[in-house]
């Protein structure tokens, strides 16, 4: 780490639907929070930024309209300069996704700006937004060091019988492989449970995007998401995997191209497609005593978590703890409670107030499987990898 004389960092995150922000302090390894907010979609229309000091009361609380994606970065930087004494000497960007070339944390230079350009229909709901929100810093904070943290770096070291898909050479040897995504999430888990980390853990981080991530001795060594974040289990807007013959069988009977496929797995399917509804878990959460098609979507959720969440035991043999994050993971005690229940079998046992209340360990005294509820630090993992890339 660089300790001394600590750095100032500015992080973006930029989710599917959301841009999270912040502004830290780091210094000996150790990194302060300033400065935290969020630009998320509610709804078609709605935009709306949060932003709270380091003592957690609100500095800004309103509605953008329909503000796109590609110009939130400008919100916060105007945000950033009417309302903060500070000034970041670092910025650090998520990326989800750096093809092939790209994992470790890596200084943005022109070089490494055209890698991502490249790099684009790997993640194509994440990558833009994240040129975006480069571009608009570059310009803001021309001196400022901008580094890249990407989400493949935590799963760049699975092993074979994991990273790589049932495909011929030819393909695979052009980068068609399992990246996995929410590493920095899965990161920033390991790094919060310290001397408390087992063995064998499952995180299960469940935001707009949701994956599971089987973890031995602090490494990952199978993940749900695939080549892109649109694998794995089902999530808000993306099917997650999919039998290949439907992608065939819509191309053939359907008329199906690239785009109208893209269109289909990543924006109208997942939580969204099944309710016909909505794509956020607390709106289903209302709708569902009365519309069931939201309990179905709800119902399908837990049941593609569960069988990923017994697939990674399985490639533990066994486990030890399951960390619930993300949006989902944190604040919806109903998944929780539903996906424990059908994990009842692997020795999940729920304590119902602590599954409630929803911070910490949500297991019952004495259970041998351990459920824990820890908030994804992506923004906090992000401060510390960049301030800690000086070259
Ligand atoms: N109190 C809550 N109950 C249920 N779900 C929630 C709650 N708060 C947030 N969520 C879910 O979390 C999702 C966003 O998670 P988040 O990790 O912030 O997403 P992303 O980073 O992918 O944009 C929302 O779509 C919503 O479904
Ligand atoms: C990788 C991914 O799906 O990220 P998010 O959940 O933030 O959209
Ligand atoms: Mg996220």
């Amino acid at each position: 780490m660089n300790d001394a004389p600590g750095e100032t960092v500015l992080t973006f995150n930029g989710g599917s639907s959301s841009l999270k922000f912040g502004l830290f302090e780091v210094r000996a390894g150790d990194a302060t929070v300033l400065l935290a907010g969020e630009i998320e979609t509610l709804g078609a229309g709605s935009v709306r930024l949060h932003a709270a000091d380091a003592a957690g009361s609100t500095i800004a609380d309103r509605m953008l309209g329909d503000a796109a994606p590609d110009s939130w970065a400008g919100h916060v930087v105007d945000l950033l300069d009417r309302s903060s004494g500070h000034r970041p000497s670092v910025i650090g960007h998520r990326l989800v996704h750096g093809g092939p070339a790209l994992s470790a944390p890596v200084r943005i230079d022109a070089a490494v700006l055209r890698q991502l350009d490249r790099a684009r229909g790997f993640a194509p709901l994440h990558i833009p937004q994240a040129l975006a929100t480069i571009r608009a810093t570059q310009l803001h904070f021309p001196h400022c060091r901008q580094v890249a943290c990407f989400d493949t770096a935590f799963h760049a070291a699975m092993p074979a019988v994991a990273s790589t898909l049932p495909l011929p050479a030819a393909l695979r040897d052009q980068g068609l492989r399992r990246y996995g995504f929410h590493g920095l999430s899965c990161q920033s888990i390991v790094r919060q449970l310290g001397a408390d980390l087992p063995e064998r853990l499952i995180v299960a981080h469940l935001g707009n995007g949701a994956s599971v991530t089987a973890i031995r001795a602090g490494r990952s060594v199978d993940t749900s998401m695939g080549l892109t974040p649109t694998g794995g289990i089902i999530m808000g807007r993306r099917s997650g995997d999919l039998d290949p013959g439907l992608l065939l069988h819509l191309m053939r009977e359907h008329g199906y191209g690239a785009a109208a496929l893209e269109r289909l797995v990543d924006h109208e399917s997942g939580l969204f497609g099944i309710s016909g509804l909505d794509s956020d878990m607390r709106r289903l959460n209302d709708a569902a005593p009365a519309n069931p098609a939201a309990a179905l979507a709800i119902a399908m959720f837990c049941r593609s978590l569960g069988k990923a969440i017994a697939g990674m035991a399985h490639v533990l043999g066994g486990v030890d703890m399951i960390v619930f994050t993300g949006g989902i993971g944190e604040h919806d005690p109903g998944v929780r409670a539903t996906v424990a229940g059908e994990l009842a079998w692997l020795g999940a046992t729920l304590d119902p107030a602590r599954n409630r209340a929803g911070g910490g360990r949500i297991s019952t005294d004495g259970a041998g499987l351990v459920l824990r509820v820890l908030p994804a630090q992506e923004d906090r993992q992000i401060a510390l990898l960049s301030a800690s890339l000086t070259a």
